[in-house]
């Protein structure tokens, strides 16, 4: 019978399959970082267990750690959740990257960038945006904490099988329009609950031609459409970027890994229970302006009045919307003006994000109303891009170069937005308060977030650079 990878990755994970019931599933791969695991571990010294495979396991602390001064954490909470991480790793045997390690860096950055994250892998996190890691052909997603105690104990987890849905995009992307801006158009078509109680596999020629980290981008964010988890067949593109990777096989082991993933991929004539089709040259650069993914538009756009909804309850959605980010209705999104710029997060925070960011800052400046952050999502990337110069010419442009973190994503360190003051941001969940108390956030792409820095309010990026320098390279750091 034909499979999709999705029923791939499942079956050959089953440990206990019984009528009417969740699956137990065998765990690969169980990330861990500081904010979702001290539960966990109290839970197990409590009844008196112990890990039962740490070298299945690994952590790094990426959530409330700052960006400057990175040893000098100051909020209580935060320093204790760091410490306990450590005290637990260190007495269950679980490797840690803490903040001395070249290796640290956001969970979901540093799982890729060390070969940990492997097709074939069933890779779980307490952390929602585990689902990046299906870029690879990985059955991943986020668990709770009382999740997490359970793998930790038994390196396994009860499981209901999700649906199946096949998001097919096809055709050529535009000048200037990137992987962020392409979920960001599917959440703001489809919207936040269209992946409910589905895996979805990112499929069709668009896909393929994409590099691992902007597939990365596209999974990262399927968590924002509802998806349980996301994945994309395994290709050469993701063989290439695996080979070489610290923990990845090697040599003969490698090659004979490769075949193996190869035959992930979906059959031919696998079904799956939804498919959408979407046409990849109608997408333009997103901007969101309320507080929701979904509540995006393209740069060309312009925000809806309150009137404009249907429902009752859509209405007054949009009504606390337009009210939370300050809007009246009937403004560009041209027009608003940010004051700050943050580029980072798990999704846009690699190599090739900083390198095409770099493309529109080059020999610029910020506009003098704007605070603009550059944060790294491992120390890796940062260190590989120091090794281009692209901080100097950051830095040169007047942003600020940080140390890696999740930082201004979600604010649980320094980094937060004032309140009423707006961000143009290269993360993923535009909340209200998620970058601080009343703080206003827009998602964009990193080239869009770079464009707005130089311009002191959203800008079509497109309109800043000649052709040539658009092109944005794929391929750059992958
Ligand atoms: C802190 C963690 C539980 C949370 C998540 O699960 O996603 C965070 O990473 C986020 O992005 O909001
Ligand atoms: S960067 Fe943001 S979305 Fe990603 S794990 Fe950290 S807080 Fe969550």
């Amino acid at each position: 019978m034909s499979k999709t990878i999705i029923d791939k990755l499942w079956d050959r994970h089953i440990v206990v399959k019984e009528e009417n019931k969740p699956d137990l599933l065998y765990i690969d791969l169980h990330l861990i970082h500081e904010v979702t695991s001290p539960q966990a571990f109290a839970g197990l010294r409590e009844k008196n267990r112990t890990v039962r495979r740490p070298d299945l396991c690994f952590a790094t602390m990426d959530h409330n750690i700052p960006t400057i001064n990175r040893f000098n954490i100051k909020d209580e909470t935060s320093r204790l959740q760091v410490q306990t991480l450590e005290k637990n790793c260190e007495e269950f045997g679980i490797q840690l990257e803490g903040l001395n390690s070249g290796q640290q860096g956001i969970v979901h950055v540093i799982g890729p960038e060390l070969g940990l994250t492997l097709p074939g892998k069933t890779i779980v996190c307490g952390d929602s945006h585990t689902s990046t890691h299906g870029a690879f052909g990985a059955l991943s997603f986020g668990i709770g904490t009382s999740e997490v105690e359970h793998v930790l104990a038994t390196q396994t987890l009860w499981q209901n099988k999700p649906k199946q849905m096949n998001v097919k995009i096809d055709g050529e992307l535009g000048f200037g329009v990137t992987a962020k801006d392409v979920i960001l158009w599917f959440i703001a078509k489809f919207g936040t609950n269209v992946g409910t109680g589905y895996i979805i596999e990112f499929s069709g020629s668009t896909v393929r031609k994409f590099s691992m980290e902007e597939r990365m981008t596209l999974c990262n964010m399927s968590i924002e459409a509802g998806a349980k988890a996301s994945v994309v067949s395994p290709d050469d593109v993701t063989f290439s970027y695996i080979s070489g990777k610290r923990y990845a096989p090697k040599d003969q082991e490698f090659l004979e890994s490769c075949k193996r993933w190869r035959e992930l991929r979906s059959d031919e004539n696998a079904t799956f229970d939804q498919t959408i089709e979407i046409d990849a040259s109608e997408i333009e650069p997103m901007v969101t302006w309320g507080t929701t993914p979904s509540m995006c538009l393209p740069i060309s756009g312009v925000i809806p009045a309150e009137d404009s909804s249907p429902s009752a309850e859509e209405k007054q959605s949009l009504k606390n919307a337009l009210q939370y980010m300050g809007f009246n209705g009937n403004e560009k999104i041209e027009d608003i003006p940010v004051q700050h710029v943050f580029i980072g997060s798990c999704t846009n925070s690699r190599l090739s994000d900083l390198l095409q960011a770099s493309k529109v800052v080059e020999g610029k400046k910020v506009h003098p109303e704007v605070r603009a952050i550059i944060v790294p999502g491992s120390q890796a990337v940062k260190k590989e891009a120091e090794n281009l110069g692209l901080h100097q010419m950051f830095i040169d442009a007047g942003f600020e170069w940080r140390e890696s973190g999740c930082s201004m994503c979600l604010g649980m360190n320094d980094d937060i937005v004032p309140e009423g003051e707006r961000c143009a941001s290269t993360s993923n969940r535009n909340f209200a308060g998620r970058q601080g108390k009343g703080a206003r956030t827009h998602l964009v792409s990193p080239i869009m977030a770079a464009a707005a820095a130089l311009e002191g309010k959203f800008t079509d990026v497109r309109s800043i650079l000649p052709k040539k320098e658009q092109e944005v390279d794929r391929y750059a750091g992958v």
